[in-house]
């Protein structure tokens, strides 16, 4: 089995608006193998987003190469990149991916049959996430938290072999941001999964492989030192 999740090289990407052109990712690589996981730091502005929605296919690269489990990107038609993303890329977006006319306990089954499985263990989730006492709300009764909580168990229910999450724990407290960090990091070491954290929280960053700052549009060993 290939190892490499994600073989990105030389990307670049920018906007225009108008007459202005904004130059966010210049020169990106990274490189992510399962059973890995990096956490992504940098400014507002800097590109994360840009940089998640590259590897989840939702943006294309102006130049670079980019590979994803093995394939090259020029290989992947839009059925492709649907059917990556319905079984094995899950994307947390910072405000959620619940479909809000769903209560969560459908909105883990929707998301569990999508990826094609018959069984899913969402009522663990839910309990080991502190939240099995929502399973009968709809989104809109949750608090930020909550729901945050809710599309973590949605992504990690479809079994991804690649997440990529922005903030996962932004809207948590500390506790509960603590109650977090093992979903992830069990997940990697029993299902070599592998992850992209784009995170500020010490918790989760300190246990990634990598922490690598997005700075000038590219990606570089975050140094502490400098960042004080
Ligand atoms: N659709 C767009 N059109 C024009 N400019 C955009 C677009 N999306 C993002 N940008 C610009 O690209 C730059 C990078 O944005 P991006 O959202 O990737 O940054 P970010 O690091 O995720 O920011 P934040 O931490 O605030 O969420 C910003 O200057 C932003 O204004």
């Amino acid at each position: 089995m290939n190892d490499a999740l994600i073989q990105a090289q030389d990307l670049s990407r920018s906007y225009r608006t108008g007459r202005e052109q904004i130059s966010v990712l210049r020169g990106l690589s990274l490189d992510l193998r399962r059973g890995e996981a990096v956490a992504v730091i940098g400014p507002s502005g800097s590109g994360k987003s840009t940089l998640l929605n590259l590897l989840n296919g939702l943006l294309a690269p102006d130049s670079g190469q980019l590979r994803l489990f093995g394939r090259d990107r020029s290989q992947l038609n839009d059925d492709d990149w649907a059917e990556l993303r319905r079984t094995r890329i899950a994307t947390l977006f910072q405000d959620g991916n619940l479909i809000p006319t769903l209560t969560v306990a459908r909105n883990i089954v929707f998301r569990a049959g999508l990826a094609g499985l018959q069984e899913h263990d969402g009522e663990i989730l839910l309990e080991r996430l502190g939240i099995a006492d929502t399973a009968h709300r709809y989104p809109d009764q949750l608090s930020g938290g909550q729901r945050q909580r809710a599309a973590l168990a949605c992504a990690f229910v479809m079994r991804p072999e690649l997440i990529l999450a922005d903030e996962p724990t932004g809207s948590l407290d500390y506790a509960t941001a603590k109650r977090v960090a093992p979903l992830f990091f069990d997940a990697i070491r029993e299902r070599a999964l592998g992850a992209l954290i784009v995170t500020h929280n010490p918790e989760l960053a300190q246990r990634c492989d990598q922490v690598l700052e997005l700075r000038e549009g590219a990606l570089r060993p975050w140094d502490s030192a400098l960042s004080s």
